[in-house]
């Protein structure tokens, strides 16, 4: 039996845990702090067993995956490296950022064990392991940091392991993955708080804020509710990349101020332009829980029974709709209506045929 240990089994952890437990050959061990958390990982399925000692379980692991928050990875790594280890271990993080725990554990003496660094760049705005998904993985870049001194055999064995989680496997180095993910990442989480925090001061003295906060709102801030913990050590670990950053975006806000206080709409709209271009060029995932979603926007009259009729056309013709829902309605103006679907064919189709009644639709 090949036993790995999930260090932590919430979202990520219970995750990575889903994809192997009940595969042949392997053996799923769930690391909590807290009891009550092992027994939750038991209860609900996560794992085979579950332990609040680490020694216990780290024994005989053939695969160890650290899952706490990034803050707490190097002390984790350092205690596991004073347990008795089996020979050929190999330890892994799964941590947002890399530079940081790649330079701690390089000063560590693992023996016979091996220390890869990796972050798989899927997650959500939930946490715990009642937010473990088998599928969260699907088709997501997993990225590894391998240096000059990883034996390539323990590389090629993780890798192998990994293709369970169904995610495609790249390597970096970690000052890379930092600089890219702060940007891509680590700078939008702070962005989507910075929003929500301002709002919500407008909103002491007047509740229409709230009230009115539709589509546009919550597709920006959607990962404002991500974990204080987890965040808080992601942000203090790559602060000085995501302070950089912070500046630039600075530079980028007051370009959009000078255009728009020159009421040079030319520019604006370019700015739309180009943002709109690079974002459908960024790459989809084609599955995954999380972002198996096709989706169209389409303005509709406020109409009663609108709704219905559309869902019912559809229907009709076999297209599944996954989601549906208004973003906006007013009496005056036509409301917006978002369409999402599991597959490109069912959003195509659907396309088509919304377009044939003469509705005006948006693909994102
Ligand atoms: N959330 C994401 O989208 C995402 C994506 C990729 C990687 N990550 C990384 O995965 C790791 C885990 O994040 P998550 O989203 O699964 O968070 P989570 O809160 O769902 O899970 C964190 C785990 O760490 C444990 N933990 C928390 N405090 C602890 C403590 N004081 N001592 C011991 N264990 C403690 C929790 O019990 C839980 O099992 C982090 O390093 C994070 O950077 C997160
Ligand atoms: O989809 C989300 O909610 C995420 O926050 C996932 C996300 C990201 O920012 O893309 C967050 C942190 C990670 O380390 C990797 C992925």
């Amino acid at each position: 039996m090949t036993k790995i240990a999930i260090i932590g089994a919430g979202l990520i952890g219970g995750s990575l845990a889903l994809c192997f437990k009940g595969q042949p050959g392997l053996r799923v061990t769930g690391y909590s702090y807290r009891q009550e958390s092992a027994d939750k990982y038991v209860r609900l399925g996560v794992v085979d067993e579950a332990t609040t000692s680490l020694e216990e379980a780290v024994h005989g692991a053939d695969y160890i995956f650290l899952c706490v928050p990034v803050g707490m990875l190097t002390d984790y790594a350092q205690r596991i490296s004073l347990m008795p280890l089996k020979s050929g271990c190999i330890l892994t993080d799964v941590g947002s950022t890399k530079a940081g725990v790649a330079a701690a554990v390089s000063t560590i003496k693992w023996g016979d064990a091996v220390f890869i660094g990796g972050h798989p760049m899927a997650g959500s705005e939930r946490a715990g392991v009642e937010a473990a998904s088998a599928i969260l993985f699907e088709n997501a870049y997993y990225v590894l940091t391998p240096d000059e001194n990883t034996p390539p055999e323990a590389v090629d064995r993780l890798s192998y392991l990994l293709r369970l989680t169904r995610a495609k496997i790249v390597h970096m180095n970690p000052k890379e993955h930092d600089e890219i993910v702060g940007a891509i990442s680590h700078l939008p989480h702070l962005i989507a708080a910075a929003l929500v925090n301002q709002v919500s001061r407008y909103n002491e003295g007047n509740g229409g804020y709230a009230m009115l906060a539709a589509g546009g709102f919550r597709d920006i801030t959607r990962i404002a509710s991500s974990d204080p913990i987890v965040w808080r050590d992601i942000l203090l670990e790559n602060r000085v990349i995501v302070l950089r950053l912070l500046e630039e975006w600075g530079g980028e806000l007051n370009r959009l101020a000078d255009i728009l206080r020159s009421e040079d709409g030319e520019a604006i709209s370019g700015a739309f332009r180009s943002a709109g271009e690079f974002r459908s060029s960024l790459p989809e995932r084609r599955k995954g829980v999380l972002q198996s979603i096709y989706e169209c926007y389409m303005d509709v009259p406020d109409h009663p029974g609108i709704i219905g009729k559309i869902a019912t056309e559809l229907g009709n013709r076999n297209i599944s709709l996954s989601n549906l829902q208004i973003i906006e309605t007013r009496m005056d103006v036509p409301g917006v209506l978002r369409l999402s679907f599991r597959t490109q064919g069912d959003l195509d189709q659907a396309v088509e045929v919304l377009e044939a009644f003469n509705y005006v639709v948006r693909v994102t």
